[in-house]
């Protein structure tokens, strides 16, 4: 049976239109309900990450629709589809793959620990020379800036990890003298940026491509290639100065070899991981264990293996991302908020947004289902972000007064970096935090006219000072941000996706809309060529577009 006639559709949808316009189901009064807060919590204990608290009681559920969630998950088949995804069935039929990221960080023991570890312990070896000084430059410096190259999965979750450990007390003397920076934009600017303040005999570069074709990695790689290779000209071998400087990440090893880099050089990875989920192979691994050492990355993996065995095993009920996924389903499907925002109270989580805008976005915006008939309700959210506090002072009075997204908070009950001066009434992170806690209160519960007369406000102005409140989130506490709890939240993230789209029976794992755009590009770019070398007059593109490639072939320079 379709999703959309099913029965537990039908009762969802009807419970959704019960929450419209209803004030005895306004956040106000659900959340006065005490015995409704406490069953709209759980909390997730481990001995390295501490608690992870999640509470959503700040959704527009009752306790009855919630239990409607959870007829849904079992009449879509989640906790079957969850065991096919942790057995290795495979899950991503139109690439005919298995969806194994999960493996990647299972221990040596892991279905997959030979394989991983394999490539991991050449990731150890090789990043601790590095580290250490006994894999120098081919001048004979010690290569302590890292540039990996690389574009949507080959760097959005690295980057967020890099970001997240930059703070921490651990992984923050581990980097102490050396540099990471990432270059994924094939704008030139993207480029001089990166690399304009590097010394070229103390730089190592990494091309992280699951493909090693995509268009915009590849010329990166090619322009880093050629700084390299003048940057030391005359000073050593170029031979010498690719093979020690001059690395790759790549499931396409053999790609990468023709590239010019020596196999030695490669680190692989399987088919079996799809780029927007392939932080915790060396695609992450490398750059990050460069940066911050190959135990304190253990630890980050560690912390994904504790979620994702909690999200094998745990009951639907008390399983944070089986929850999240509901309420994703709940709020866009039901509800029909087709956006989200994901709301870190940590500035070290800054690149979290855009990493799980990717993550999510890319798996679950489709249009049709498993067996590629066209669904007839829509996929996928629009998920955007920025720590708190920031966002307060940017987007917020949308979220307050305007539109309704639901959001996610994340807080930490402990500061990387603290903060205490003697003369202030708090610490820095309570004053971060106060938001954290103020802020979805005052989304839930909003502020009625009367409380604007209570406070003496003119009535000219109380329309334009009420909130209207009744605004869904859920917050998300956690002990502290530490390699392992990362790794937890980044586990989290993936498999609320994962939840979601086995949910709407779609496949959470391909990305052919990505294509289209592609391929045009190249069509453009043969047109660039003719005209530039052989002026050719521009010609097999509609009205639009032959107007505005002439008028950029004329006014731009080469
Ligand atoms: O790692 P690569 O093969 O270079 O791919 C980089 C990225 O580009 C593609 O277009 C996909 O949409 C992404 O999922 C992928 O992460």
């Amino acid at each position: 049976m379709s999703f959309t006639s099913s029965a537990t559709y039908a009762s969802l949808k009807s419970a959704a239109e019960g929450f419209k316009n209803n004030p005895k189901l306004h956040l106000r009064e659900l959340c006065g309900d005490s015995e409704r807060v406490a069953v709209l919590a759980t909390t997730h204990e481990s001995k390295e990450g501490g608690k992870m608290s999640l509470d959503y009681s700040r959704q527009q559920i009752d306790l009855p629709t919630l239990d409607l969630l959870f007829d849904l998950a079992t009449s879509r088949s989640l906790p079957q589809k969850i065991k096919s995804l942790a057995s290795g069935e495979v899950i991503n039929k139109t690439e005919g793959r298995r969806v194994g990221h999960h493996w990647l960080r299972e221990g040596r023991t892991g279905k997959m620990g030979e394989e991983v570890w394999g490539v991991l312990d050449r990731v150890k070896e090789f990043t601790d020379k590095v580290r250490s000084g006994a894999h120098l430059g081919a001048t004979g410096k010690p290569l302590t800036n890292v540039v990996a190259i690389g574009i949507g999965g080959s760097q959005l979750g690295p980057e967020f990890v890099n970001e997240s450990l930059r703070a921490d007390p651990v992984a923050r003397s581990a980097a102490s003298g050396r540099t990471l920076r990432f270059l994924a934009n094939v704008d030139p600017v993207d480029y001089h940026l990166t690399f304009t303040d590097l010394d070229p005999e103390s730089t190592l570069i990494i091309i992280v491509s699951k493909t090693f074709t995509t268009a915009e990695t590849m010329l990166n790689a090619r322009t880093a290639r050629e700084w390299l290779t003048k940057g030391t000209e005359g000073k050593a071998d170029v031979k010498d100065v690719l093979g020690k400087q001059f690395i790759a990440v790549s499931s396409a090893v053999e790609k990468a070899k023709e590239f010019g880099i020596m196999e030695e050089n490669v680190f692989g990875f399987w088919d079996w991981v799809g780029g927007r989920y392939s932080v915790c192979s060396s695609v992450g691994v490398v750059p990050l264990s460069l940066q911050y050492s190959f135990p304190v990355m253990e630890s980050f993996l560690s912390g994904a293996n504790n979620i994702d065995t909690h999200f094998f095993n745990a009951p639907l009920r008390s399983n944070i991302p089986v929850i999240l996924g509901l309420l994703g389903v709940w709020n866009s499907t039901f509800m029909g908020y087709e956006t989200r925002c994901l709301l870190p109270y940590s500035q070290a989580l800054k690149r979290l947004p855009a990493h799980i805008q990717q993550v999510d976005m890319e798996s679950n915006g489709k249009r049709v289902d498993m067996e590629g008939k066209e669904l007839d309700f829509q996929t996928g959210e629009f998920n955007f972000g920025e720590p708190g506090t920031n966002g307060q002072h940017s987007f917020y009075q949308l979220l307050h007064q305007g539109r309704v997204a639901p959001s996610d908070f994340i807080g930490f009950c402990r500061s990387q970096s603290p903060v205490s001066l003697p003369s202030e009434r708090v610490a820095n992170h309570d004053e971060l935090m106060a938001n954290f806690f103020a802020q979805p209160d005052a989304l839930a519960y909003g502020k009625t006219e009367k409380d604007c007369r209570d406070e003496g406000i003119k009535e000219e102005l109380i329309p334009h000072k009420v909130f209207p409140g009744n605004r869904p989130s859920s917050s998300l506490l956690m002990t502290h941000l530490d390699a392992f709890s990362i790794g937890q939240l980044l586990a989290v993230y993936e498999h609320r996706t994962a939840v979601q789209g086995f949910i709407w029976g779609i496949n959470s794992f391909d990305q052919w809309g990505v294509e289209l755009g592609k391929a045009l590009a190249g069509q453009v770019r043969n047109q660039i060529m003719a005209t530039r070398r052989e002026g050719a007059s521009v010609a097999g593109f509609n009205a639009s577009t032959t107007n505005m490639l002439e008028s950029y072939l004329k006014q731009s320079k080469e």
